[in-house]
């Protein structure tokens, strides 16, 4: 590898899934997985295994089908590294991310226990021989152990080079600095860095990496000043999601040293002309939508609207542009099919966007294309991108809306009749309520006998015009769990409908992960 190589580690799939709001079924991740490993990443981190068996089987799928390294996350014990090296095993090319946590925040407020020993240094002592120990157990698996020392940004440096010093002597080859509460600043986190390469001994033996949270907007300013002073891994999630205000963006980061070579001379080995296909994926699959000014994949990041702007760019397009749409895959113009189209094309564009098609899925998604072709005169990639989200969303349908009907007026209460396929059953009943979606909420859970919280409901366009799809995205509340669903339809109150029981889905598969009565329905767990 050359010197001024930096690895990109993606963690969308980790990390990025602890998103609140976020969750992603085993094959959305399986294709998200697909899609950076043609966006060429170097490392993809599945999941951690030991947090639940949809965790597990995520790993495995993906370290049985994709080709790049595959990481999973373990805490520093042996019952997570064992669950982290078996979702591995079939990975030709895997790693076991072990980590432990350093900062005294999290020494005396996590590791409070006794067991840890019952002053601050002892704590401390015993924190560096559970990393030591982690990462020589990881070492029995495989060759490739990244050790992290959670919250190294509020870490003390004397202790931190101390940490990742053992971890190295047991063998990491590569030991991670992350910034865990977007803490740092720049020129701190550069310091921190530099200083490590002078403590700690045999550095040279593994690989520096940096995974800076963003709750100062500072993540990716982080991992550049990070890169100056010799990291080499970057670890960062598409669109920036993750844990809180969410993780540095990888394609902020990488377009920076792209755009900026005239200073940074570093480069990765990123496709970038699939950042956008992967933004949108990511987007559709988790429910979390990209903000408008999002530098580089948010739809205002190329739109030119003040006249002296539009004036500058026509003239000349550097003006106001520093890199170009095409550059991050943004087509020119996406309309792509029409009620000509046949079930060839469609492979084709889904296959250009990102998608894995089986045969079986092709089918479906072609009877839905041509159905929206029928109302829509342009069906463009976006309306694609939901069908193919919607097909693949089916595996979790349990409650599937059979039938709706709705009146509501000026001088009407709304009014809505249901019937809901529940596991090969139709349940049926009808409600009114303050508006139709209301009516249809109030409908479902007549019909199954439940009573959710809706937290948040939010209703958006897929393109433009009259006849454009309306995607619906709901969370509902439980105990402290929310569940996010989400629907398509060209009717709005068809979407709402899909959406409630796309969350009630979620949380049944949760419930029925976890619950000992696996059996129950979900108007019997609630
Ligand atoms: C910074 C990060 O992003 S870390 C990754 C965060 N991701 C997740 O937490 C994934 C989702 N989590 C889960 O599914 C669950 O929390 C699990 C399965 C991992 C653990 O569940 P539980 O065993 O019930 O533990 P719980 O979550 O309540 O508490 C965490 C435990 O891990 C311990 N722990 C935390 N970090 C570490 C570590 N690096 N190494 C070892 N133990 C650790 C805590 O001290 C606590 O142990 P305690 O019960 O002895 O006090
Ligand atoms: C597990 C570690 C790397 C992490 O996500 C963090 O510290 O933010
Ligand atoms: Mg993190």
């Amino acid at each position: 590898m050359k010197d001024n190589k930096i690895l990109i580690f993606d963690t969308t799939l980790r990390d990025g899934e602890q998103s609140p709001g976020a969750s992603l079924n085993v094959h959305e991740k399986v294709e998200i997985a697909h899609q950076l490993a043609k966006l060429n990443v170097d490392v993809i981190e599945a999941g951690f295994p030991i947090s639940s068996p949809a965790q597990f089987e995520a790993v495995k799928r993906i370290a049985e089908e994709v080709d790049c390294i595959i990481a999973a996350l373990s805490r520093a014990n042996e019952k997570d590294i064992k669950a982290a090296a078996e979702a591995l095993a079939p990975a030709p090319r895997k790693r076991i991310h072990t980590f432990s946590s350093t900062s005294d925040y999290h020494i005396l407020g996590k590791f409070g226990h006794e067991r840890y020993g019952k002053t601050l240094e002892e704590k401390r002592r015993t924190i560096i021989k559970m990393s030591y120990d982690a990462v020589a157990y990881a070492k029995t698996f495989t060759d490739d152990v990244e050790f992290s020392a959670e919250d190294a940004g509020r870490t003390d440096i004397g202790y931190l080079a101390e940490v990742i010093e053992a971890a190295i002597e047991a063998g990491a080859t590569t030991v991670n600095i992350p910034d865990t509460t977007g803490y740092t600043l720049p020129f701190e986190f550069a310091a921190k860095i530099a200083e490590l390469k002078k403590r700690v001994k045999n550095i040279e033996k593994a690989i520096i990496s940096v995974h800076c949270h963003n709750d100062l907007g500072l993540a990716v300013a982080n991992s550049i000043a990070a890169v100056q002073s010799g990291a080499r891994q970057v670890e960062c999630t598409i669109n920036g999601i993750g844990e809180r205000a969410g993780n540095a963006s990888l394609e902020e980061f990488v377009m920076a040293l792209n755009v900026r070579k005239d200073l940074l001379d570093f480069y990765t080995d990123i496709n970038t002309k699939e950042i956008y296909n992967t933004s949108k994926m990511v987007s559709a699959f988790t429910g979390l939508l990209v903000q408008r000014n999002k530098a580089i994949v948010g739809e205002n990041a190329f739109a030119h609207e003040s006249g002296i702007h539009q004036d500058g760019v026509l003239k000349s397009r550097e003006t106001y542009e520093i890199m170009t749409p095409e550059s991050v895959g943004i087509p020119k113009n996406n309309i792509v099919l029409g009620r000509h189209s046949g079930r060839h094309g469609l492979k084709v564009r889904l296959q250009e966007l990102g998608y894995k098609v089986t045969d079986e899925e092709l089918q479906n998604v072609y009877k839905a294309f041509t159905e929206l072709a029928d109302k829509k005169k342009e069906v463009f990639d976006d309306d694609l991108r939901m069908l193919m989200g919607d097909e693949i969303q089916k595996d979790n349908g349990i409650y599937e809306l059979e039938y709706i009907q709705v009146n509501a007026g000026t001088n009407l209460i709304p009014n809505a009749v249901v019937k809901i396929n529940y596991n090969g059953e139709i349940y049926s009943e009808s409600a009114t309520g303050d508006g139709p979606v209301d009516a249809v909420f109030n409908a479902i859970e007549r019909a199954l006998s439940i009573n959710s919280e809706v937290e948040s409901y939010q209703v958006r366009s897929v393109t433009s015009g009259r006849e454009a799809m309306g995607e619906v995205i709901i969370r509902i509340r439980s105990g402290n769990k929310s569940f996010m669903g989400r629907g398509i339809s060209t009717d709005i109150i068809e979407a709402s409908a899909k959406a409630y029981l796309s969350a009630l889905n979620q949380k049944e598969k949760y419930l029925n992960q976890t619950s000992p009565k696996n059996n129950e329905s979900i108007s019997e767990v609630i």
